[in-house]
């Protein structure tokens, strides 16, 4: 790894220093990537390998502890305060009296569950053994922000954070926005995973609307109906604010190697199918500027279509919904110079840029589409729900539309010998790590499984297989021709491609 960032002239960051992006440019070296997937890998197996089975166990057992004590320094805005502090550190009284919580419980918190207990070995320069290495104990009781600590910074300052705390996430790159919602609707609901299961009546179930997240919230509906709910304005938000979070997780051009943009001819249509605020089609719309780009989402996420043809939209007006916030900020001249213009629904308008209120379980207007891109939904849906979505489009399609799907796609912890029967497409077979380790590259690989399982706990819906996908897509009339892996450095997401069976 030294030498991989040594030769591409690019420092490996301190895990003292805040994250950057920049930091992060040593991981598009494939060599640097592999290295520290390898690395970490090799890293958690020794440790597992060499403590006591209990400790190793207990590790994972208490996992809610550090859950929870990092959901109490999310929403109590521990990492922006100690922003603020300074790299010198701050004790946890003044922590505390800064977010007006007793610093007896805090200082608990941060010292017994995950802040760093740093040593000093007398034996080396300066090697620390930690614990969960968030955050860095500078002096007992004095802490700072460190490289991981840093991923809770909305950027924001403390006192605007407490002036409007229901804004905390609005204008923010997002990670801790969807940080704020896996501690919050995925944690609780994660804890009734084993009722939800154990319970004939749901036990078996693929119901969006039977799920842990049903139990925990008292829900009758879906996330999505949950999250439309006027009461859950907060989490609707932050949820849409967090999806850019996901992207910001992926380095900023994975989308535009998810497929080659630029053989698409002047003027082809994108759908983005449940594009949310249109975190994809922005960069796509910056870098790929000859395609017509569709951003389909639900009305509460849309609107309803009551807003009028926003040529000349004004900022500051009131029924301005999230994805005109979000463009005005993010691409402002796109929507001066109408290459993006966001659409009243009721408006027959021709344009070239739009977002579409539509429910992908009905059917597609769009016919002439070159692209169907679904990032990161598939996974929110059970197999026949999925299969719904699949069959829609697949009824839309023209011979050349071209299917990208986007979400995880799983391997297995060891050797797949039936992974060879994919050999006929492109990137069906994974990469397995090198012996011993796991084929997965274990650890290094868990956002795929975290995904995996927050589909299980929100949705009774899963991320799939190569071989899942492949027999899901061939019942609804697409052939699965191509799996794209590491297309981006630290990407958990892998793109897949299909064309329609003629
Ligand atoms: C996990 S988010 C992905 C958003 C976006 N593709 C991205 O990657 O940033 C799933 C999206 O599906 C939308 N959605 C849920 N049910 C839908 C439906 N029936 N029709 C259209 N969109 C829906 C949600 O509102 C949400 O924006």
């Amino acid at each position: 790894l030294e030498k991989a960032c040594a030769d591409a002239n690019l420092p490996f960051p301190s895990l003292d220093e805040p994250f950057s992006h920049a930091s992060e440019a040593f991981r598009a070296n494939p060599a640097a990537e592999e290295a520290t997937k390898v690395i970490a890998a090799a890293a958690h197996q020794l440790m597992v390998m060499v403590l006591p089975p209990s400790a190793a166990l207990y590790n994972l057992i208490s996992g809610q502890f550090k859950t929870a004590a990092l959901r109490v320094c999310l929403e109590a805005s521990v990492t922006e305060i100690l922003r603020e502090g300074g790299p010198q550190g701050m004790h946890v009284k003044d922590i505390a009296a800064k977010a007006n919580i007793d610093s007896e419980e805090l200082g608990g918190l941060l010292c017994s569950l995950f802040f760093c207990r740093c040593f000093l070995l007398k034996t080396t320069a300066s090697t620390y053994l930690a614990t969960h290495h968030v955050y860095k104990e500078v002096l007992p009781d004095v802490f700072a922000n460190n490289r991981v600590s840093s991923m809770l910074d909305t950027g924001k300052a403390v006192h605007e954070i407490h002036a409007s705390p229901e804004n905390k996430h609005e204008n923010t790159p997002g990670f801790a926005a969807i940080a704020g919602h896996h501690l919050d609707e995925v944690f609780k609901s994660s804890t009734y995973l084993w009722e939800n299961m154990s319970d004939p009546t749901t036990a078996n179930s693929l119901e969006a609307n039977e799920t842990p997240l049903n139990r925990a919230f008292n829900l009758t509906g879906t996330f999505w109906t949950l999250l439309g709910q006027p009461d859950q304005a907060y989490r609707q938000r932050r949820f849409g604010i967090g999806m850019k979070g996901v992207a910001a997780l992926e380095p900023a051009d994975a989308i535009l190697k998810a497929f080659d943009w630029n053989s698409l001819p002047k003027d082809s249509v994108v759908v983005d199918v449940g594009g949310g605020v249109g975190a994809s089609s922005l960069t796509l719309a910056k870098n790929v500027p000859d395609i017509r780009i569709v951003v389909q989402d639900l009305p509460a996420v849309i609107g309803e279509g009551t807003i009028p043809v926003c040529v000349k939209i004004d900022p500051s007006h009131t029924k301005l919904t999230m994805p005109f916030k979000f463009w005005f900020k993010q691409m402002p001249d796109a929507l001066a110079s109408g290459q993006v213009t966001l659409q009243d629904t009721m408006s027959k308008r021709v344009l070239t840029w739009y977002h579409e209120a539509h429910d992908f379980f009905t059917p597609q207007p769009i016919k002439n589409a070159s692209v169907f891109l679904l990032k990161q939904i598939m996974h929110d849906w059970s197999d026949p729900y999925a299969v719904k979505i699949l069959t829609q489009l697949r009824q839309a399609a023209q011979p050349d539309t071209k299917l990208i799907l986007i979400d995880s796609v799983m391997p297995f912890a060891c050797h797949d010998p039936s992974a060879d029967d994919g050999k006929g497409i492109p990137g069906a077979v994974p990469k397995e790590a090198p012996n011993p380790l796991l084929a997965n590259y274990g650890v290094a690989n868990e956002l795929s499984y975290i995904a995996d399982l927050t589909m299980l706990v929100l949705f009774n819906s899963q991320e799939r297989t190569v071989k899942h996908l492949s027999e899901m897509l061939h019942s609804t009339g697409w052939r699965l021709t191509k799996v794209i892996r590491d297309h981006a450095a630290g990407s958990f997401l892998q793109p897949v491609e299909a064309v329609p069976i003629i």
